[in-house]
């Protein structure tokens, strides 16, 4: 195979023998169609660069969120071997299925959840899985599983821009990517990876949200910057996306995850970031409100 000589990162690309195999091939060529009684309007990937950052706590407060808005919306739990959106929901009942498919369950103020953690007889029990496989399993969560009418599909992808992000971006028609962080050094390297994979395969990268941003001290109210002076601003202006909202480390969020609570959250972190989503995905336009602009 000869080596190819152009940008790789562009769809518009048709050179023949792409080492890299991102030319020559449109992204649109790998989607799935979903299960024939799905009406699925709009789907959000929630992506980080590594783990650990609150990917799946984002995930869960922006659906919370948009469901408080009033719209129908679907958790696709797309981190198969770390899955914690339902401990989150305190979703516990498992999965049902029949011969149409898979039915996700709901959580308290119907969400739909589907997540590996619903097919497995134990919570505890490890996924040890090789990557094609689990990366199927998204998929078939995709095409297989009855959501029904949704408005808003949330992926809570695994970390990283390995196999399965790589399956998802190619696989679901995603309407765009929000990319989570945290404020350390070593972000702006991780947010562009994460920012420079959807671009490749042409997703809309609606925006990032920086969590444990900060801390507020319990006694006298100082607001501490744990991982040092946030970058995010000069980050995401480098890429030309906006800051969508940030979270402080806050430990009565910690403890509505623990209990199952999520759907309690009583703060307003996120409510800037929801409504960019809401009129990014609408109707097309430009995102306007910063996080700054909602105090
Ligand atoms: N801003 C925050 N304030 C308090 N606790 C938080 C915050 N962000 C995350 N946590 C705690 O950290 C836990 C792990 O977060 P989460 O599961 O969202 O991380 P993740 O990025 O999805 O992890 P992984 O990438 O390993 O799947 C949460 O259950 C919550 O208890």
């Amino acid at each position: 195979m000869s080596e190819c000589s152009c940008d790789c990162t562009s769809t518009e690309c048709k050179s023949e023998g792409c080492s890299t195999g991102s030319c020559n091939v449109n992204p649109q060529d790998f989607l799935e169609k979903s299960h024939e009684l799905n009406r699925i309007k709009k789907v959000i990937g929630v992506v980080s660069g590594k783990g650990g950052v609150g990917k799946s706590l984002v995930t869960s407060t922006l659906a919370v969120l948009m469901r408080r808005k009033g719209y129908k919306v679907g958790i696709l739990d797309a981190d198969i071997t770390g899955p914690s959106i339902p401990k989150m929901f305190g979703v516990t009942k498992k999965a049902e299925g029949s011969e149409l498919g898979i039915y996700p369950q709901r959580t308290h103020n119907n969400i739909n959840v589907m997540s590996i953690n619903l097919l497995l007889e134990k919570d505890d029990s490890p996924v040890i899985w090789r990557g094609p496989i689990i990366s199927g399993t998204v998929k078939q969560f995709w095409t297989d599983v009855i959501w029904g009418d949704i408005d808003y599909l949330f992926l809570d992808m695994p970390p990283g821009t390995g196999d399965v992000p790589l399956t998802v971006f190619q696989s679901i028609p995603l309407s765009g990517i929000v990319i989570v962080t945290s404020p350390q050094d070593l972000v702006s390297l991780i947010v562009r990876k994460a920012y420079n994979m959807a671009k490749s395969m042409n997703i809309p990268v609606l925006g990032i949200v920086e969590n444990m941003s900060w801390l507020k001290c319990p006694d006298c109210g100082k607001e501490i910057q744990l991982f040092g002076k946030s970058k995010i601003e000069e980050v995401a202006s480098k890429l030309g996306v906006p800051v969508l909202g940030k979270m402080p480390i806050d430990p009565s969020i910690a403890e509505l995850c623990d209990n199952g609570d999520i759907e309690k959250l009583n703060h307003s972190y996120l409510d800037c970031a929801v409504e960019n989503i809401e009129k990014a995905t609408m109707d097309k336009c430009p995102i306007k409100k910063k996080w700054s602009d909602q105090k």
